[in-house]
């Protein structure tokens, strides 16, 4: 290693030349000085959010807060946008790969998010690589050869990057700072504004965020304080920075408004993130009998509590002036079937036409094929107009037992019950081989999809609802028997490509799910099976 690492760190992890022109000196020390002055507040918003589910599970449903009645009664309004960021009628996410980074940047999306989270492995190699590719992709210098020979460069119009790192509660354990390993966020959020920031402010741009899986408003106010401090730390402008909040946790969905103020300097609206928002609605009322969901497939944007959370995240958006940005529908290309490919083309198409009827600003898509139809979604509502953020949706009116309306709780089918075994498993699996995200039965799956099929059994087990169709009460045993079934079928489909890893992942799934002690995220026992 020839960096000389600043008092205080260390690295535990291989570092290549090129790895190290990331790792330097300065961005360490960089690294260790947000760990030093953010570290303690994380880990207390982190036991906070435990002290939240006690409450939970003694019965106290949520609410919105009165101590901050004045802040959703006010009459304020985000800092202004950056051109950039106007028009977002379609965002394409994907990992940091590098050849997917390209395709995602020619993709003809407004933008695309450059995904540290649901959709990537957190291995050393794709966080460092990663972090080696938003840097040449910023400066327009990103390119790649194929093994085929392939070559791929950018075109003269591509989209406006925008980065998610980790969120709160994941580190990176291949660093330390005084004897501590470092948050995943910190790590990913400091290595990205210190090499960048400077080159952008210099062509006049700013730098972009997507900030995932919050449960408070408070965790909004931590994250503002490091965007103040980094920007003051590297002299640029307060309010260089912006950043979209996905709202993806039903507590978060109480504090909307809040966390829009907390952020409003440095604010660029609010994201529908269904996926993780569908699974934290199951982790916070786990433990509540009269909590029960029906099958993963049958918990659409349409059904009562997520209707309710989609409009809301709507209507305060637009009466701060933020864009509203939808989320991701699932369905993604389907290759060597046009019948099958055409309907999931409708399904995406139907889904984008649904949020911009409503007022949405814009939405995700998985893979550049579902830019035509979303582009053709959006742009037949909003026109040449950028955004349709001065549509105010007073009409919209959302209790917080609308936001609780868990609907349906019918049907729970053996099928259903195999078919989050069988996603779970050959997520996982490819997660620890080091890819977040794949197709699997046609739909795109990632942490937030995977982390439903997981919670979902769980919760049935242990629910006196979770009931089969066909009157079998969802049990250990049954489990056990669906499990061993479901493996001795993937094993066979997936042959020699049934690798330890997927092992490990059959046993982990099973794991997590016969533990009484429900794992806060998949992925930190996950964690412990990467390098
Ligand atoms: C809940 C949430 O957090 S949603 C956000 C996180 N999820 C995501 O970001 C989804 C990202 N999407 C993907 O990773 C992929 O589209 C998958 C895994 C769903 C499907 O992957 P594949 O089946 O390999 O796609 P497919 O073979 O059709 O890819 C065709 C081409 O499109 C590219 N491509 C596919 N998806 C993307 C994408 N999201 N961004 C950029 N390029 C992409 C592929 O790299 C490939 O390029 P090539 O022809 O140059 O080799
Ligand atoms: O991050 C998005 C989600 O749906 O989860
Ligand atoms: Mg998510």
């Amino acid at each position: 290693m020839s960096v000389q690492l600043p008092q205080g760190v260390e690295i535990l992890a291989p570092l290549t030349p090129e790895f190290e022109s990331i790792l330097s000196a300065d961005a360490l020390a960089f690294v260790a000085k947000l760990h030093r002055k953010f570290e303690g507040t994380r880990r207390e918003l982190l036991a906070r959010r435990l002290l939240r589910q006690a409450e939970l599970d003694a019965g106290r449903l949520p609410d919105f807060l009165p101590e901050t009645a004045a802040v959703r009664a006010g009459n304020w309004q985000i800092a202004p946008l950056p051109a950039d960021l106007l028009d977002r009628r379609v965002e394409i996410t994907g990992p940091v790969e590098r050849k997917m980074m390209i395709n995602a940047l020619n993709s003809g999306a407004k933008s695309f998010m450059a995904d540290f989270e649901d959709s990537n492995c957190p291995s050393w190699e794709n966080q460092i690589s990663g972090q080696i590719n938003v840097r040449d992709a910023y400066r327009k210098s990103i390119a790649f050869t194929s093994p085929e020979g392939k070559q791929y460069a950018l075109n003269d119009t591509i989209a406006t990057l925008i980065l998610r790192p980790r969120g709160w509660h994941l580190m990176e354990k291949h660093v330390k700072v005084d004897g501590e390993i470092v948050s995943g966020a910190l790590f990913d959020f400091a290595l990205s504004f210190f090499h960048n920031i400077h080159y952008l402010v210099g062509e006049g741009r700013a730098t972009y965020y997507y900030l995932p899986k919050m449960e408070s408003h408070l965790e909004a106010r931590l994250w503002n304080d490091v965007f103040v401090f980094a920007q003051n730390e590297l002299s640029v402008p307060q309010g260089t920075i912006k950043a979209t909040v996905l709202i993806e946790t039903i507590l978060a969905a109480f504090e909307m408004d809040e966390i829009l103020y907390e952020l409003r300097e440095h604010s660029s609206g609010l994201n529908a993130g269904r996926w993780d928002y569908i699974f934290s609605c199951i982790k916070k009322f786990k433990n509540n009998k009269d909590f029960c969901l029906a099958n993963r497939g049958a918990i659409t944007m349409t059904v009562p509590f997520m209707r309710a959370y989609a409009l809301l995240l709507l209507k305060t958006c637009h009466k701060r002036q933020a864009p509203a940005i939808g989320g991701m529908a699932a369905l993604i290309p389907i290759k060597n079937d046009p019948v099958a490919n055409e309907k999931a083309l409708g399904g995406v198409k139907a889904d984008k036409d649904r949020d911009a009827g409503d007022g949405y600003d814009g939405g995700w898509v998985a893979h550049p094929g579902l830019v035509p139809v979303a582009m053709e979604a959006f742009s037949a509502v909003l026109g040449d107009a950028p955004n349709q953020i001065g549509k105010q949706r007073d009409d919209v009116v959302v209790k917080a037992s609308d936001l609780l309306n868990f609907q349906p709780e019918a049907p729970i089918t053996e099928a259903g019950m195999k078919l989050n075994i069988d996603v779970g498993i050959q997520y996982l699996g490819s997660w620890i081989s080091g890819n977040g995200c794949v197709p699997i039965h046609n739909l795109m799956e990632d942490a937030a999809t995977a982390e439903i099929s997981r919670a979902q059994i769980w919760q049935w087990i242990r629910s006196p609802k979770g009931v089969l169709d066909d009157g079998r009460k969802v049990t250990q045993e049954l489990f056990a028997a669906f499990h061993a079934e479901v493996v001795a079928d993937l094993k066979a489909k997936l042959g020699s490509r049934w690798t330890r890893q997927y092992e490990d992942a059959a046993r982990m799934f099973a794991e997590l799910t016969s533990s009484d002690d429900f794992v806060e995220f998949l992925t930190l026992p996950g964690y412990d099976y990467i390098d």
